[in-house]
């Protein structure tokens, strides 16, 4: 069969649509939210070639509005688990095997489905399933699952490209091959794309993997499952459970053939998962990747030479946007005393403007959060605040969980700068501000460092260079992402990598080559072409 030297077509970062009155995307948009709202959905687990529907039926409901039923998913327990080992395990020689450009191929069409005749549909799962509004479910569930599809083919053969130098006589080839085993991909309820990303990226690099989301996040992964089927993808090379964290941990973290874990989610789990590993080592016949991008306590600071008004826009859309509970969201602010009477004027103004109801109602800026512990938990770091004596409540501090989970976006001031809602990850609308005496930059850069053990995202608001560059180099290693004049969210594949140091995960950057370098295990193929027929040197030789 004739053979090539292929090149993918080269990744444009997927536009985002509007949504505007009258535009037909929003139109198709609606049509959509009100067909899943009408049905119920019975949504199956994916092992191998089969739907597997239990009978043990969990509902699923919309966040902002939680007594309507979405549908229903079948849960399973270890012998699922087990089963989507087994699949992903048999599927795993002929999909190693299988051409690049076929893989490619797969993903690169289910990038296109969702651009295309998919892009309403899981959008509306997301806005339903996980309470996100229209843009930011477009940005998410579309253009970023859609951009990690496409930029990663093209990564890919960036790496397959990479190869060694030859000597004379010689042909040096790295040939990356998939990891001996299966991966096993664990995803948050919070992006749509993190959830597709996590299993598909370690399959474009030939591996098999049982995929494991969050419940709340079920009622998107199984339209993901659906592109991924429609795209071509064979049976068994991504099987999806609907097993409790812990069951399918047990079983998977003491198989002989796990081989990686690309996890996202919450620092704690994924320590807990990193130790449980590390007790089994000698259990597994390789040494197992293991990826996790974690939690976040990410910073904005502000400089003394700031507009405050740009100050006080990075941190409503920085901190409110999906409630707060983007891994990236600002959840503590440095303001110099000389801003803080307008940046303060200028958030509250917002926050007056600002909606907050369901996602079917576009003008809705704020939606609910994710469930009712979320919900739960947030509002006791409010209850903290309103109960303690250096902190004040300046905006919002509302909840109510009658309808749907809503909390106002919230923000706090506290004097103390080492007070709970400062340091903790509270993942949701809730942002602590700490004023500084602006001559204290320095200072607060230090205070900025040691603050929290996390190092996602940041950022420095200034128009003074020297101070921008002070702060890029105290900072440092305070954030994996690192953001001038701008929030500290929103990160675009193929242009701001992402992920964070320290507690906040491995780094591996999501949608990046490195990423997909830790789904290979390169084999160095040393060719020599007239071997030698004489073991003596030269200065052995007599004369
Ligand atoms: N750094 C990043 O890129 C990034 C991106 C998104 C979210 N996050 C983080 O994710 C968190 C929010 O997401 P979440 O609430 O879904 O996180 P989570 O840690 O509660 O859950 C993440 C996944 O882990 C599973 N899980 C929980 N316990 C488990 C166990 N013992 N064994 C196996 N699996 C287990 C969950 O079921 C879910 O699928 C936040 O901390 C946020 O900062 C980080
Ligand atoms: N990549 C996203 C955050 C993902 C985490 O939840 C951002 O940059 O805002």
């Amino acid at each position: 069969m004739p053979k090539g030297v292929y090149n993918v077509p080269f990744p444009e970062n997927e536009p985002v649509l509007a949504y505007g009155p009258g535009s037909a995307e929003k139109a198709s948009l609606k049509k959509a939210i009100e067909e899943a709202r009408a049905k119920q959905a019975d949504i199956p687990m994916y092992i191998g070639s089969e739907e597997i529907r239990t009978g043990k039926k969990l509902p699923l409901n919309p966040p902002h509005d939680h007594q309507h039923v979405l549908g229903y998913f079948h849960e399973g327990d270890s012998s699922h688990v087990q089963q989507a080992i087994d699949a992903a395990l048999g599927a795993k020689e002929a999909w190693a095997e299988l051409s690049w450009e076929h893989r490619a191929s797969i993903f690169l069409k289910a990038a296109d489905l969702i651009a295309g005749p998919y892009r309403a549909r899981i959008n509306a799962a997301t806005m339903l399933g996980q309470s996100k509004n229209a843009f930011q479910a477009e940005i998410d569930s579309a253009c970023e699952l859609i951009d990690f599809l496409r930029f990663n083919a093209h990564y890919m053969t960036e790496i397959y490209q990479d190869q060694p130098e030859s000597s004379p006589g010689v042909w040096n080839r790295l040939e990356y091959r998939p990891l001996e085993g299966f991966v096993f991909a664990i995803t948050p309820f919070n992006f749509t794309a993190i959830a597709g990303n996590l299993p598909a990226s370690a399959a474009l690099m030939g591996n098999t993997v049982v995929w494991k989301p969050a419940y709340t996040q079920i009622y998107s992964a199984q339209v993901i499952m659906e592109v991924f089927r429609e795209a071509g993808l064979p049976d068994g090379v991504i099987n999806l459970i609907y097993v409790d964290g812990p069951v399918a941990g047990d079983v998977v973290f003491n198989h002989p053939d796990f081989a990686g874990l690309h996890f996202t989610g919450s620092t704690g789990v994924f320590r807990h998962l990193w130790k449980t590993i590390g007790q089994n080592i000698d259990k597994y016949k390789t040494y197992p990747r293991i990826v996790g991008e974690t939690g976040g306590k990410d910073f904005i600071v502000a400089h003394k030479s700031a507009n405050a008004k740009e100050v006080a826009t990075a941190i409503v859309r920085g901190s409110f946007e999906f409630q707060g509970q983007k891994c990236s969201a600002a959840s503590r602010v440095y303001v110099p005393g000389n801003l803080w009477d307008d940046v303060k004027k200028y958030i509250q103004e917002d926050l007056k403007d600002i909606k907050m109801g369901g996602t079917e109602d576009f003008s809705n800026f704020v939606n609910a959060v994710i469930d009712e512990k979320a919900f739960d938990k947030i509002a006791g770091y409010i209850d903290y605040a309103k109960n303690n004596d250096m902190s004040e409540i300046i905006a919002g501090g509302g909840c109510d969980k009658s309808k749907g989970y809503f909390i106002e976006p919230t923000v706090v001031v506290t004097k103390d700068p080492q007070s709970k809602t400062i340091c903790e990850e509270i993942f949701g609308p809730v942002v602590t501000v700490y004023v500084y005496q602006e001559e204290r930059f320095e200072e607060t850069l230090e205070l900025v460092n040691s603050t929290s053990p996390y190092a996602l995202t940041g950022s420095i608001i200034s128009k003074d260079r020297y101070a921008i560059e002070l702060a890029s180099k105290k900072l440092v290693n305070a954030a994996g992402n690192f953001y001038i004049n701008d929030k500290p969210t929103g990160a675009v594949v193929g242009q701001q990598p992402f992920g964070g140091g320290r507690a906040s995960g491995t780094n591996d950057k999501a949608g990046s080559a490195l990423n997909l370098l830790r789904w290979v295990s390169p084999r160095t193929v040393k060719e020599t072409f007239i071997p030698p027929t004489d073991y003596r040197y030269p200065f052995l030789q007599e004369g």
